[in-house]
């Protein structure tokens, strides 16, 4: 890892994610970095995913989640990983194999996963496999699904006096096996990744084994941050024929708890255009902005290659 110190000392430069820039060795591998895409909106890349995935010298191997307008921006070689439930040991050793090559003859390679690489992504384990290999990566944080889903979706985590405390949870564990739940707290939100799925019986779960309330308020972001996200809102006792109605799908992210209703009316509604309404599909806001913000991505690309060649001029 990089590790980046909270302070910089006198004595020791601190090394930061913007120090690190990728330079192909032509005696011995190439760098490895797993680098988080964020949800899905090519506005919410951190700089650093911005400059590494338009290093055209780069590999870029994505997870299949990777919205289509994040993998645009790829100006090197690009091959996405056909990760689909059920295959996915399969398709992880493909990437392995992908990497390993590459790296070996001395290229750079750029891994690229949804959200953040050490939210439910394997990232940890991809750590360990390359580190075995003698291959340290560098992993490059991302914005993780779990925390903006539900604020692109109209819903505040955590919320004076209705929630405060977070669980984030899976909703599949290894082969399938349904995780734990921990029993219902009246001031926690909890967020369910991969859990689309098995909705129906996670509800169903929640309030015989769990202990939740039938009227629990559920919110449901479905590609949240891609132009075709949408928001649902029932309770624990509507929210999967709610979603079997709507045909929900996968990625969504799932919010359970209060502070699902906290902005159902007022601000979003006036402001963006986007309308929560009690088990009512929304679409995200037919938005102006979103031209500008892919405008602002132009910007910010063409400012790097001009960054880049006065740097290369002086050197
Ligand atoms: O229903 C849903 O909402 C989620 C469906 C969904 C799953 N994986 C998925 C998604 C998102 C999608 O495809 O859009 C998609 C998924 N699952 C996962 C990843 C990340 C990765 O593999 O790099 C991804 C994204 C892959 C990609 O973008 O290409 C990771 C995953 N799946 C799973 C686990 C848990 C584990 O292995 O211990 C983990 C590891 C989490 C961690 O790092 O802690 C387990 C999982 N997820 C899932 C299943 C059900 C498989 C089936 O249905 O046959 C299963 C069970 C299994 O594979 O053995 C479902
Ligand atoms: C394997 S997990 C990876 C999570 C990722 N590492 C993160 O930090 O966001 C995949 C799950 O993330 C959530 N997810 C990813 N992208 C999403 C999006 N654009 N909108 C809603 N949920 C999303 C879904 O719950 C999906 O099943």
């Amino acid at each position: 890892f990089t590790f980046v110190p909270l302070k910089r000392s006198p004595t020791t430069p601190t090394r930061l994610f913007s120090d690190y820039v990728p330079a192909p060795s032509p005696t011995g591998p190439g760098t490895l970095t797993l680098l988080g895409a964020g949800p899905g909106d090519p506005t919410l890349l951190t700089l650093k995913a911005l400059q590494l995935l338009t290093d055209p010298a780069t590999l870029v191997v994505s997870d299949r989640l990777v919205s289509r307008p994040i993998l645009d921006l790829v100006k090197g070689n690009l091959l996405i990983a056909n990760k689909n439930p059920g295959c996915a040991d399969l398709a992880q050793n493909e990437i392995y194999n992908w990497c390993m090559a590459s790296l070996s003859l001395g290229k750079n390679v750029v891994r690229l996963k949804i959200g953040d690489p050490f939210i439910f992504g394997r990232g940890g384990e991809e750590v360990l496999y390359f580190r075995e290999r003698g291959i340290e990566p560098v992993v490059v944080p991302g914005i993780s699904a779990s925390l903006a889903a539900p604020l692109l979706g109209g819903i505040p985590l955590t919320h004076r006096g209705v929630s405060n405390q977070i669980v984030i949870c899976t909703g599949y564990g290894r082969e399938g096996t349904s995780p734990d739940l921990i029993k219902y707290h009246p001031e926690q939100t909890v967020v369910f990744l991969m859990a689309i799925g098995r909705l129906r019986s996670l509800s169903e779960r929640l309030i015989k084994m769990a202990g939740y309330p039938r009227e629990t308020e559920v919110g449901i972001v479905e590609k949240a941050g891609c132009e075709d996200q949408r928001t649902l809102r029932g309770n624990l006792n509507n929210i999967a024929d709610l979603a079997e109605a709507h045909e929900i799908i996968p990625p969504s992210t799932i919010v359970v708890g209060g502070v699902c209703a906290v902005l159902e009316s007022g601000m979003l509604e006036k402001k963006d255009g986007l309308k929560l309404l009690d088990g009512e599909i929304v679409d995200l806001a037919e938005s102006k902005s979103k031209e500008i913000l892919s405008g602002e991505v132009d910007r910010l690309r063409k400012e790097l290659e001009e960054k880049e060649s006065a740097l290369r001029g002086m050197q």
